[in-house]
């Protein structure tokens, strides 16, 4: 392994189309062995969404180099499926606020177009669910995103977008990594700036888009009669959902918007936060502090690409509550059911969500009559389902626990910005009823019973880390269960017939129907353990918790 490492090493070292400024990185690197053997050992991964991994120097970093390669392979997969159409049709690219997101976004495009395929380059920063309607919207035969979501600021990522602007499901992922992996050198031609074959897109893909997405609400209306009282707050945490969230908030007539304004700021180190992850509670601190002087009802907070949002509400108390996004989706899911009944008219109407969410959507959509999908993690398999059913079905709500929302057809990927517009018109339209979210979530628990949820997320890092994360799951995956007196069933999802396709998750059934669910992020260096349980109170759920949770610490430490 050591000399394979050190193969590669030299490989870059000594190649002459390997910039002075990249050389000298690299020898650096001898002085830090860990991160030099990380960084050389393999070459970056597809994982739930794209290709993720720390900028720098190497095969498993990403840098302009990996880049190229990456997209060498992506222009050669696009001519093989779709021949001359790839070249005239194009593929539209976007980037977030992230070190090197720019550059990278243009290196796509300059590789592209040295493929002769043209490239249509966002001229700023923009929103991922922007880049989903784009492809949909120029009809190009798919699209990119230079963006690692809400990883730590040394991370960026790359994202790929089929047709219709869904993520590539595996199918696809596997015809573009073999492509990637017939191209054994990082010298890649790469075609100037200005070649004819990139295109800079201006702002009025930016005007449509945020017409659609505010014509997605059913009622708009609401705003109109509200009190100055309903406040809402909007936070972009320093990344892409600034201009099209505030702008949207505005144009709905909102009198009383507040922001937190050094989160205005696109800034790749997300400085006034520890992570930019609105699932962190700790994201909102700043926005609680504007908050509690001003008296604001609902705050929202979007991740950096803006495709996940984060929602804390003021209860009747005066106290602020964050929902999670289990809670986030099953409101959208009773709020768009319960209010508007355009949805009955149309034929088989359906929700999805993935496996680790919360029952309590499924529950809420069936009471409706309304058909619940379940797919594997990651919202490609959402868009899938989406793309499937577009002839005889209608499409409701998309939704994970991860914070990511889909209400519309307008994308194939979660939408942070029309969910904003959603969850403030929802608690706008509560609110006229004199009701909070936090309100109307205690209904739900009345009506349907108390739907907890915990995630307990081990991060592990690099190689070490990895292995670390597959001898848990292997520990999971051959545990005698008759040790385990409260666990009624174990389902394998790499080995047992789910009708989903075989993937790396566990799950175990306990004999009061609670479940834990087991899976390895394909996004970040973590193993993740997903609770869901429902009791008759909300004392019993906690219990119920609890017991899980002390069985998840007892795995570990065995
Ligand atoms: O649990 P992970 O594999 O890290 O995925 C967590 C989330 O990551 C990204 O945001 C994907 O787009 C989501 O679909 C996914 O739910």
């Amino acid at each position: 392994m050591k000399e394979k490492i050190m193969t590669e090493y030299n490989r870059w070292l000594e190649a002459d189309y390997i910039d002075d400024e990249t050389k000298e990185e690299i020898k650096r690197l001898q002085d830090f062995p860990e991160q030099l053997q990380d960084s050389f050992y393999k070459s970056l991964e597809f994982g739930t969404a794209g290709a993720r991994g720390i900028v720098g120097v190497g095969p498993n970093r990403l840098n302009c180099y990996t880049v190229r390669r990456i997209t060498q392979g992506y222009a050669q997969f696009l001519q093989k499926n779709y021949k001359n159409e790839a070249n005239t049709h194009g593929v539209v690219i976007a980037y977030d606020n992230r070190h090197y997101s720019k550059e990278f976004a243009l290196e796509v495009a300059r590789t592209l177009a040295a493929n002769k395929i043209n490239a249509y380059l966002f001229s700023q920063i923009t929103t991922t669910p922007e880049l989903s309607y784009a492809v949909r919207y120029l009809k190009t035969v798919g699209g990119v995103v230079i963006t690692a979501s809400h990883n730590p600021p040394q991370y960026n990522g790359y994202k790929v977008y089929d047709e219709t602007g869904c993520q590539m499901v595996p199918e696809l992922a596997e015809q573009l990594v073999a492509e990637i992996q017939t191209i054994q050198s990082y010298d890649i031609s790469v075609a100037d700036e200005e070649d004819e074959h990139i295109h800079l897109l201006d702002t009025s893909i930016d005007e449509d888009f945020l017409n659609d997405e505010l014509a997605v609400l059913h009622h708009s209306d609401v705003f109109s009669e509200l009190s100055d009282d309903f406040k809402v707050l909007y936070t972009p945490l320093h990344g892409t959902g600034r201009k099209p969230v505030l702008e949207g908030l505005s144009r709905l007539g909102l009198k009383k918007v507040y922001t937190v304004e050094e989160q205005l700021v696109p800034d790749p180190e997300f400085s006034t936060v520890e992570l930019p992850n609105p699932e962190d509670v700790k994201a909102f601190t700043l926005a609680l502090e504007v908050a509690r002087k001003e008296d604001i009802s609902l705050l929202l907070a979007t991740d950096p690409d803006c495709d996940r949002v984060g929602v804390m509400v003021r209860t009747n108390k005066g106290e602020y509550q964050a929902l999670n996004g289990n809670q986030i989706g099953a409101l959208v899911i009773y709020y768009l059911l319960s209010t508007n009944e355009e949805w009955k008219k149309q034929p088989k109407p359906y929700i999805a969500s993935s496996i680790v969410t919360s029952d309590l959507g499924e529950v809420i959509a069936k009471d409706f009559g309304v058909e619940s999908v379940r797919t594997l993690t990651g919202f490609k398999y959402i868009g899938e389902q989406m793309n499937q059913r577009l002839k005889d079905q209608t499409f409701i709500m998309g939704y994970e626990e991860s914070y990511g929302f889909l209400v519309s057809l307008l994308e194939r990927d979660k939408d942070g910005v029309s969910a904003s517009f959603v969850l403030t018109e929802m608690a706008a339209y509560y609110w006229q009823q004199g009701k909070t979210l936090v309100d109307v979530l205690h209904e739900l628990d009345e009506r349907y019973g108390y739907y907890r949820e915990a995630l307990i997320s081990l991060t592990l890092p690099g190689q070490k880390g990895m292995a670390e994360i597959q001898a848990l799951m292997q520990k999971l995956r051959y545990l005698d269960l008759e040790n385990e007196s409260f666990i009624h069933q174990r389902i394998d999802y790499l080995k047992d017939e789910t009708g989903l396709p075989k993937a790396d998750v566990l799950q175990f059934t306990l004999k009061n129907q609670a479940k834990i669910f087991v899976r390895p992020s394909g996004t970040e260096p973590k193993i993740k353990f997903y609770i869901g349980v429902c009791g008759s109170s909300e004392k019993e759920a906690q219990e119920q918790i609890y017991v899980c949770q002390q069985w998840i610490q007892k795995i570990q430490e065995d």
